[in-house]
């Protein structure tokens, strides 16, 4: 252990890299990446294990493997210290990829220098990634009702999903079965078909489409053999999230939701030692099962309050922001529909808006000012994906809050993906599920400059009475502010007040927010009659009473 806090406080733990250059043999695969401290381990971290995101973390794993498969190595750390010492910098890099012998004070360097040159390649879209070669493996359900995206487009979209985690997709396949086999979720004879297959294209990630029970994710590691892991696509999506979260509220959320994940799947984490051992120290790993299940469980319960404490304040600070009239727009819509990019545009927002999926997790309000004088708020939510992991929905429930009470809802669909209409199905059964159904909806689609033929869209979508839009041209966004507004007045109350002259703030909200039919102006103040949303019509009650008294 101490040689394992001497190395993190000779190594910047805010030094980024993009990734470690070589996955480690296998050394993950009794440790968690939940981010909690296991009984045996040092310091665990939260990402995915192929996906070291930070030099810290990268080392972290190496040191842990060596910790916990054999604790004379972690007692020996210091002295693998000084046998640094003096040591080339190629030499380093060397035992850098041979074994953990090298880490030590003299390593950042050395890695720095590594990740800079080592294996790097391009990929078609442009982009630098280290070779961690991914097989994904898809389930095609015979119930075709229940697969309305079909089995090639879900595996379409888990590439997207792995490119996104930062992997290189070599190869998939899918079956079609009647249901999953319960032990390796696909035949017998389709496990062996991918054995070959990842040991020939020298993979080192197989990836589920679907959620895999601890036993499967077992079973199918240890038929592929190797050090061949398997993972799923809700891990997968949580290992995304994780390395995206950028505020501690989103952190927390990820965190939760990938402990949750675990918790079942701890298993498998300490067969190993068994293996290891010949047998003879047979039950330890249920021991130490039920130990890190009492810990994963009390950290489960710290995060949860650490939470619960954020959400406190985040909904005093929302209802502050609902003191304040102005209706709230929330955008929502599957990943990558051009949400972030259509609040920029409109609010001058610079939210991180890129092609890869969950570009956004935290929502952001900004204020739309239009031509006309008036305004409202604008938010932009995490977007949602087919298959989203219900911990996930769950972990989210913060930010889902601020979709449940906005004043309309936007629902943005990207019209230029072959899968639009699967996409849009998909979203809104997860707004079914988050029960807003009461709130006014408007559906917008965007990305029409990308379509083939953008004027057949255009005529479909008037046809249905639907907005077309480009959010990244600003095409039809003017529309698209008025249509908000049209929506806004579906929910808007009908107020008649008397505002004396020293009220002239409110009157000015009201023409901001609201919509003025008629005013008077008499002697102490104005009389107006106008549509404006329930929040301000509440705060107007005190001289609404004045005018029915007048009457
Ligand atoms: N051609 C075209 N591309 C667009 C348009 N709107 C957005 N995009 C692109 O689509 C990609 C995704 O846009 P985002 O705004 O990040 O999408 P999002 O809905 O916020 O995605 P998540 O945050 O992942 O849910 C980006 O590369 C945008 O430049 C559009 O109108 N036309
Ligand atoms: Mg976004």
């Amino acid at each position: 252990m101490i040689g394992v806090c001497r190395l993190f406080a000779a190594i910047s733990p805010t030094t980024a890299v993009p990734s470690i250059p070589s996955r480690p043999a296998k050394p993950y695969s009794f440790h968690s990446f939940t981010g909690i401290k296991l009984s045996k381990g040092g310091p665990c971290h939260l990402a995915m294990p192929w996906r070291a995101g930070t030099l810290k973390e990268a080392i972290e794993v190496e040191i842990e493997t060596d910790n916990v498969a054999d604790k004379a190595e972690v007692n020996g750390l210091p002295d693998l210290d000084r046998k640094l010492e003096g040591k080339e910098e190629e030499e380093i890099m060397e035992g850098l990829h041979s074994h953990g012998e090298f880490f030590g004070r003299k390593k950042r360097k050395a890695v720095d220098l590594d990740v800079n040159n080592y294996d790097r390649f391009k990929m078609n879209n442009g982009r630098e990634v280290f070779e961690e070669k991914a097989y994904l493996v898809g389930v095609e359900s015979k119930d075709t009702e229940a697969d309305n995206f079909g089995i090639e487009e879900s595996l379409k979209e888990l590439a997207q999903l792995a490119d996104t985690a930062g992997l290189l997709v070599v190869g998939m396949t899918h079956q079609k079965l009647a249901a999953p086999n319960p032990k390796t979720y696909i035949g017998s004879g389709k496990v062996a078909e991918i054995k070959s297959a990842v040991h020939a294209l020298d993979v080192e990630t197989v990836i589920f489409d679907d959620e895999l029970s601890a036993g499967q994710l077992r079973n199918l590691e240890k038929a592929f053999g190797g050090d061949i892991r398997v993972c799923d696509r809700t891990s997968l999506i949580l290992d995304i999230f994780n390395q995206r979260a950028a505020t501690h509220e989103a952190a927390l959320q990820v965190s939760l939701a990938q402990m949750e994940y675990q918790l079942p799947r701890l298993t498998k984490m300490w067969t190993h030692l068994e293996r290891q051992a010949g047998g003879k120290v047979k039950g330890m790993g249920e021991k130490q099962i039920e130990v890190d299940k009492r810990i994963l469980r009390t950290q489960i319960g710290i995060l949860k309050k650490e939470l619960e404490s954020v959400r406190k304040h985040r909904k005093l600070y929302r209802n502050r922001r609902l003191s304040v009239p102005i209706p709230v727009v929330s955008l929502v819509g599957y990943t990558n529909a051009g949400k972030s990019t259509l609040l920029n545009h409109l609010t001058g927002a610079d939210v991180l808006a890129e092609d890869r999926l969950f570009a956004t997790l935290d929502p952001t309000t900004r204020k739309v000012q239009m031509s006309n004088g008036r305004q409202f708020l604008l938010t932009d939510t995490v977007g949602f994906i087919q298959k989203l992991p219900t911990m996930l929905v769950a972990a989210f429930r913060a930010t889902l809050e601020e979709i449940s009470e906005s004043s309309l809802i936007v629902h943005v669909v990207d019209i230029s993906h072959p899968l639009a209409q699967q996409q849009t199905d998909a979203v809104d059964k997860i707004l079914q599920e988050l029960d807003v159904g009461s709130i006014p909806k408007l559906v917008v689609w965007n990305k029409v400059d990308k379509t083939d033929d953008p004027y057949k869209v255009k005529r479909e979508a008037e046809k249905k009475g639907i907005l077309c839009i480009s959010a990244i041209i600003g095409d039809g966004l003017e529309e698209f502010c008025d249509a908000v507004q049209a929506k806004l007045r579906e929910s808007m109350v009908l107020v008649e007040a008397f505002l004396p002259y020293g009220k002239s703030d409110l009157l000015n909200t009201i023409h901001h927010v609201g919509i003025v039919e008629k005013t008077e102006y008499m002697e102490n103040g104005t009389r107006v009659r106008a549509y404006v949303p329930l929040p301000l019509a509440r705060s107007l009650t005190p001289m609404r009473q004045q005018v029915a008294s007048a009457l």
